[in-house]
């Protein structure tokens, strides 16, 4: 494996990419990896990190099949938590477990990933409605000494409830701000926010306009779909842009494939 950041790039800001979970997993089978997707998705990176189009990338992954199949079995989810551990664990476990196929997808490709696992780093100290504690200095290390960090919709405790879910979304949303990321990319399975119509949504600044559009996921969700999606996105200042698979490779070369955020 090598390292991943060319001498001399490391102050870039970071691109920040979430591969959403209905993308790498088939979201309709428990615990089920889409190998075809997440190759497809891991050379999209390992090629654009080759090509030195991103000196500075963060990934973070969705649930899919993994994490919402045992959340929701579970009944936690972004605003109900868990006191039992072995809930806690059903959902960590899980999520650890697509995390290690992400990690091993792209060290077969010589991206030198490592994980972060928000469970043992993050928190809602002040309950549901309170912000995310998400101290980035571990991320942003392993960025500096050029890595590429790789974290995940987990298990975060949560005043008063235990154990509830922190989305991927939410992650990328946190990371992007704190890290000062030049642009987020979500890649999902869809081209891109769609209207009523179904056609992609070319730019969204205000979630009041875009509203009646918008839902939750087809598949089980436990954290909101693509309605929660563009609302966490709308806050950044950073560009963002939702894309399909289709879209990955020209986002990560500096395009805005899909929908743009901002
Ligand atoms: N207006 C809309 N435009 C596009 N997708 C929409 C819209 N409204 C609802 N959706 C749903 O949102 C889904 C994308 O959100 P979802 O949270 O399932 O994706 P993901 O982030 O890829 O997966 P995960 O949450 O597992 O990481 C789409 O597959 C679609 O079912
Ligand atoms: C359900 C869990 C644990 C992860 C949720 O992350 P998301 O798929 O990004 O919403």
């Amino acid at each position: 494996m090598t390292a991943g950041t060319p001498a001399g790039r490391s102050a870039d800001p970071p691109v920040v990419l979430k591969l959403g979970g209905s993308v790498i997993t088939e979201k309709d089978r428990p615990e089920t990896v889409d190998e075809a997707a997440l190759a497809a998705a891991c050379d999209a990176v390992a090629g654009a990190i080759a090509a030195g189009a991103v000196a500075r990338l963060v990934v973070v992954h969705g649930g899919g099949s993994f994490g919402h199949h045992h959340a929701s079995a579970h009944g936690i989810s972004t605003t109900e938590g868990t006191h039992d551990a072995d809930a806690a664990m059903d959902v960590h476990g899980a999520m650890a477990r697509l995390n290690r196929a992400v990690l091993a997808a792209l060290h077969d490709r010589d991206v030198p990933a490592v994980p972060v696992h928000p469970l043992s780093l993050s928190a809602r100290p002040a309950g549901v409605d309170g912000d995310l504690d998400l101290p980035r200095s571990s991320t942003a290390t392993l960025l500096a000494e050029g890595f590429v960090p790789v974290l995940h919709g987990d298990g975060v405790a949560t005043a008063g409830e235990g154990v509830t879910v922190v989305s991927g979304d939410e992650l990328v949303v946190e990371l992007a701000a704190g890290l000062g990321a030049e642009r987020v990319g979500v890649c999902s399975t869809v081209p891109g926010v769609l209207d009523e119509e179904g056609a992609v949504i070319e730019r969204i600044d205000s979630f009041e306009a875009v509203a009646d559009a918008l839902g939750a996921s087809d598949a089980t969700d436990v954290s909101g779909g693509m309605a929660a999606k563009v609302r966490e996105l709308l806050e950044l200042d950073a560009p963002a842009s939702v894309f399909g698979p289709e879209g990955l490779e020209a986002f990560l070369r500096g395009d805005a494939p899909g929908t743009r955020i901002d």
